[in-house]
């Protein structure tokens, strides 16, 4: 299923939230994704966002410029033009490609640590750059809008020229319609994005960009109709340059941090498995990358678009790389306090003070979450008799608890020994840890009701139909952005499993201290031999509190072993071990690396 979404990959946007939450992930200093508007340069961070985006047609117009998306011919004419323009010679050459449609390809072969593009400055279009219509770029200039809505004005006013533009060869290779979010009908991000957070960034994103495009309209467009004509300068215009700016941006770090779309740059695709990104080099004077492994002919060279998560790429870029292959993947888990609590108004003031809220979402990744999002989990359960403590001070004891939970869970996440005393905890923690297990399986059913709907769907659809997959025009639009959904959703409930998984190993630990020197010895096994349940249950009464915990972790365990093995390809792979598919590069030792259930013996 993640085929399809590689072949048919996608357009998208990405983050331009104004008030970014501090534990959104950060990203590389690469393809760039800023906010669309800046508090400090901008009067437009007033920009009125509450357009919906609640239309429930799917896009039918789309901009008369550009081309198909798999366009190589258009690619080809650009290359020759900016060859003309001062390109050197290049080592890579534009054809189609398995991942991403089009991209750029090794002709020779490149050594690892190589330069390779060197696209001079004069080539590159920048809120600087010169307007084929002076006119109208002074106008946006005197009401200081703010780059992103200049450069995507720009775009739009050098493309409405075509052929009498500078940037025509360009205009002309870029997709007529990115597979953009942007193009995604309220109804559609509803129903396929409901259980992911990526939804309600889409939904800012998409009235973000319909705010913006109002704003600019009411106080320049209007006033100015000969320079910025409707027809030309329209919502769909701008979903369009929008949709190019979010995923071809640069951001160029040598540059101070500029942002530029870089032609034939702009031309290579992302992979996980790369660290190398785009640069202004000052010796060469040009924007280049230095490769990080070997190609040789005929291999698609790649670059890296940032440490994104998967749903931070579908945001931006319009593609979900394939399952378990992004060891930056994560998930945001949103918290909130319970609006039963006595206190509440208390609890909200104290999560105020460190710039917190209900709800608030928290990123959790397969190698651990953010510290405060345990000492929020603490917050919310914390009962009247700790009002006093809902204060820093008491925030500052909530990490150092957190320090032993820690430790615990880096403990848990390499199978190592703990030490007995560390693994006391009060009554509140084990509170807490419950706490953010609910929330966990909360969210965890969410995506398992759609993506168990979802299989059930696709059956029907591909036994009703015959669907070519491996040509995106055939394949029916619903299908593919069901398809993209799917791919998220997968990913983001396989981290979700596994912090399921390490805090119901941390609660067993906490208080079970008999068995801990059985689970340190033999951690392995711990939530699946046959013998250690027999011990557990010589131990422990049947139907004990900690037993019916130890028969939860087995069935999580269980559930864990199936996703990671059938739920992608479909089949145990040999050395396809839980530990592999769980986006640590391939080589990292996930929680889990070295447990074997009785299916992957059988498979031996
Ligand atoms: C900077 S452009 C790269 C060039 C693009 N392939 C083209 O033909 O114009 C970024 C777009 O390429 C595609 N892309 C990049 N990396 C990809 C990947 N690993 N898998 C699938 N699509 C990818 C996505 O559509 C993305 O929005």
């Amino acid at each position: 299923m993640a085929e399809a979404s590689r072949i048919l990959q996608t357009t998208l946007i990405p983050t331009f939230s104004q008030n970014p939450s501090q534990y959104t992930i950060k990203t590389h200093p690469h393809f760039y994704s800023p906010p669309l508007t800046s508090k400090k340069i901008s009067p437009f961070h007033r920009i009125r966002c509450s357009i919906s985006t609640a239309t429930e047609t799917a896009t039918k117009t789309s901009v008369p410029w550009g081309c198909d998306i798999d366009s190589v011919e258009n690619a080809s004419n650009l290359q020759k033009w900016l060859s003309e323009c001062g390109l050197p010679p290049q080592k890579m050459g534009i054809q189609r490609v398995e991942v991403g449609e089009r991209g750029l390809v090794a002709l020779k072969n490149i050594r690892r640590g190589e330069k390779l593009l060197f696209v001079p400055p004069s080539l590159f279009i920048t809120a600087d750059s010169e307007w084929s219509r002076r006119e109208a770029g002074e106008v946006l200039k005197k009401y200081n809008v703010p780059d992103w809505p200049l450069l995507a004005t720009y775009l739009i006013s050098e493309a409405g020229l075509m052929n009498s533009s500078r940037w025509s060869n360009y205009i002309s290779a870029l997709p007529r319609q990115p597979y953009s979010l942007l193009y995604w009908t309220r109804s559609e991000l509803d129903g396929y994005l409901e259980a992911s957070q990526i939804r309600v960034r889409a939904i800012e994103r998409i009235n973000d960009v319909t705010g913006t495009y109002n704003d600019l309209r009411d106080r320049i467009f209007s006033k100015y109709p000969d320079l910025f004509p409707e027809e030309v300068f329209n919502i769909e215009s701008f979903k369009w340059s929008f949709g190019i700016l979010f995923s071809r941006l640069v951001r160029l770090p040598s540059m101070g941090g500029r942002v530029a779309l870089v032609p034939w740059a702009d031309m290579l695709n992302h992979s996980c498995e790369v660290e190398t990104f785009l640069d202004y080099d000052k010796s060469s004077q040009g924007v280049v990358f230095t490769t990080d492994r070997a190609y040789q002919p005929g291999e698609q060279v790649f670059i890296s678009y940032g440490k994104k998560s998967n749903g931070e790429l579908l945001l931006s870029y319009g593609f979900v790389p394939r399952e378990g292959t992004n060891p930056r993947d994560s998930v945001e888990l949103s918290l909130s306090l319970r609006k039963s609590d006595k206190c509440y108004n208390e609890k909200v003031e104290a999560l105020q003070k460190h710039g917190l809220s209900t709800p608030q979402c928290f990123p959790l990744q397969i190698t651990g979450w953010p510290v405060e999002l345990m000492a929020y989990a603490y917050l919310a359960v914390s009962p009247p008799s700790m009002r006093s403590r809902f204060d820093e001070t008491r925030w500052r004891v909530f990490r150092v608890n957190l320090k032993t939970i820690s430790t615990q869970m880096a403990a848990a996440a390499s199978n190592k020994t703990t030490s007995k005393k560390d693994i006391r905890y009060p009554e509140i923690d084990e509170e807490a840890l419950q706490y953010v297990l609910d929330s966990c399986e909360a969210s965890i059913s969410k995506y398992s009701k759609f993506l168990q709907a979802s299989a059930f769907r696709f059956k029907c659809a591909s036994g009703s139909m015959d669907l070519d997959v491996t040509n995106p025009k055939l394949l029916n639009r619903k299908l593919f952005l069901k398809q993209l959904a799917v791919d998220l959703c997968t990913s983001e409930r396989r981290i979700l499993f596994r912090a399921q998984y390490s805090l119901l190993y941390l609660r067993l630990e906490s208080f079970d201290q008999e068995n801990s020197n059985l689970l340190t010895r033999n951690s392995e096994n711990y939530f699946n031999t046959s013998e250690t349940i027999k011990r557990y249950k010589k131990r422990r009464i049947e139907g004990s509190e900690d037993f019916r915990w130890f028969q939860k972790a087995i069935q999580v365990k269980n559930q864990l072993y199936i996703v990671w093995h059938c739920d992608t390809n479909g089949c145990l792979g040999k050395g396809e071990g839980p530990g592999r598919g769980l986006g640590d590069g391939g080589g990292g030792s996930g929680a889990l690396s070295g447990f074997e259930c009785p299916e992957q013996k059988h498979e031996k």
